[in-house]
């Protein structure tokens, strides 16, 4: 007690000291001294400090720096761990709530072993009017900016290599956040201007296929998402092409759906039909962004496929629509040299009613057949839909599996019929697939004959 109460008396005493200091030097010592005595003062100290700052200020002359835009996003899910004030906002556009650094706020960050420290500031633009000299910024009410500071022997890894890798790492952050959009084609044959937010909720975790498949396609997106330095360094463009053919109803647009929410890409859904000609193809390639997927389904109905001649004499009678040779060429030329990170997917229910130039290798990278609901996929929906993952008729219905054709999107239709009585809906599958079976078999048997009676006319 008596020792704080010293250490009370002692502080005191040198407060008043110094003001005592502070007002004899004011009333007897010149001003311009003073400040000579500062400026001596601070320079010696700038020569022995160790920290160097950077100033990122929000706006280079009338746009925006993209330094500035960076580190906020950047430094928002950092601020959550270290600041005591932080700014929170979400707007339509975003998947989940992004956060920020709120004014006077610091936060510490560390790189390849070197510590940082970022703090965010806002002043009066008043008061800096004349530090800018700068009209657009005295328009301004206030000027925003960071301060990053760091030892001073670490400058060449900032500059070189912290500050390169948050302007990545924060194009990615906002990619993550960002909803998927949907671009459709508007009456003039362009992109429909700034998509719609894409709505499909299906996700690798509730597409039906069967689990191998699903573990080879989430591989195989992995690799090409990762692949930044293999594509660079074989030369090869950064695209991938998928070609998924089945039957109605087995998945396909399901898959295009849970890839881009996988991947966060947005979709173009390029109906051929709808696009005037070639060159308007060619067009609408030029205006995608990167990182999307270009859809084209049902291919084999959209596209006339046609030969070369049959093409040249399409154009020549005006019939000016776009042409298999048209779309092999975009593929071939203008898809392969135009942007990055991007994936094209064609689908249709006949691979056999394709022209074999599509499906040359070397243009389709994967070819993904799905096909109708086998055990493993139907486990998959009984959880979407009833939330169980076993039951006693799961048995039967494995081997009802196994002799009848059904697809995932007829089991779907079933599961949802009943979907809060678990054991009465599959039972109802039980009779379902059942019916199914008896009257696949039943078919089966009626074509047998009238091949049979066609074979017998042949021979009379
Ligand atoms: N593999 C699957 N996993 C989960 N749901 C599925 C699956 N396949 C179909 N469905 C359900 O059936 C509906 C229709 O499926 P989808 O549109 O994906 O089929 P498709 O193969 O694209 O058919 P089409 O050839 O007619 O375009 C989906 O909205 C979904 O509810
Ligand atoms: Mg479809």
């Amino acid at each position: 007690m008596s020792n704080s109460k010293s250490l009370l008396s002692a502080v005191a005493s040198l407060a008043a000291s110094a003001m005592l200091i502070r007002s004899i030097t004011n009333e007897f010592i010149p001003h311009e001294v003073i400040e000579f005595f500062y400026s001596g003062l601070h320079n010696l100290s700038r020569q022995f400090s160790t920290q160097l700052t950077i100033v990122i200020e929000e706006f280079q002359g009338v746009s925006k720096n993209q330094v500035f835009e960076a580190a906020e996003a950047y430094l928002g899910k950092k601020a959550t761990l270290s600041a005591l004030r932080v700014k929170a906002g979400k707007s339509e556009n975003d998947k989940k709530l992004s956060f920020g650094v709120d004014r006077d706020e610091e936060v510490d960050d560390e790189f390849e072993g070197v510590r940082v420290r970022w703090k965010f500031l806002c002043v009066q633009a008043e008061s800096s009017r004349n530090r800018h000299h700068d009209m657009n910024a005295s328009l301004r009410s206030e000027i925003r900016y960071y301060e990053l500071s760091f030892h001073k022997r670490h400058k060449e890894k900032i500059f070189n290599s912290y500050l390169p890798y948050v302007l990545d790492r924060a194009k990615a952050i906002k990619q993550e956040n960002m909803a998927v959009k949907l671009h459709t084609i508007d009456y003039r044959s362009y992109w429909k201007e700034d998509g719609v937010k894409f709505g499909h909720s299906m996700t690798f975790s509730t597409l039906a296929i069967d689990a191998g498949l699903k573990k080879e396609l989430v591989n195989d997106l992995d690799k090409f998402v990762k692949g930044k330095e293999f594509y660079k360094k074989t030369g090869k463009a950064w695209k991938r092409g998928y070609l998924l053919y089945g039957p109605p109803g087995t998945g396909k647009s399901s898959l295009i759906a849970a890839m881009a929410c996988y991947l966060n890409y947005d979709i173009y859904d390029l109906d051929l039909t709808v696009v005037g000609d070639n060159n308007d193809l060619k067009n609408l390639i030029l205006a995608m962004s990167n990182r999307s997927i270009l859809v084209m389904e049902d291919i084999d109905c959209t596209i006339k496929l046609q030969n070369r001649e049959e093409d040249k004499e399409a154009v020549n009678n005006g019939d000016n629509k776009v042409t298999l040779s048209g779309l092999l060429n975009v593929i071939d030329g203008l898809w392969s040299c135009c942007g990055e990170e991007r994936i094209i997917i064609f689908t249709t229910n006949h691979k056999d009613g394709l022209d074999p130039a599509l499906l040359r290798p070397g243009r389709m990278d994967m070819h993904v057949h799905l096909s109708y609901c086998n055990f493993s996929a139907f486990e998959q929906l009984a959880f979407n839909y009833l939330g169980i993952s076993q039951h006693k008729l799961f048995e039967q219905i494995e081997g009802l599996l196994r002799d009848v054709q059904v697809t995932p999107a007829e089991i779907a239709g079933e599961l949802i019929k009943n979907s809060d009585a678990a054991g009465e809906c599959l039972q109802d599958i039980v009779t379902f697939l059942h019916n199914k079976k008896i009257l696949q078999a039943k078919t089966k048997i009626d074509q047998n004959i009238k091949e049979d009676h066609e074979l017998g006319g042949e021979k009379l």
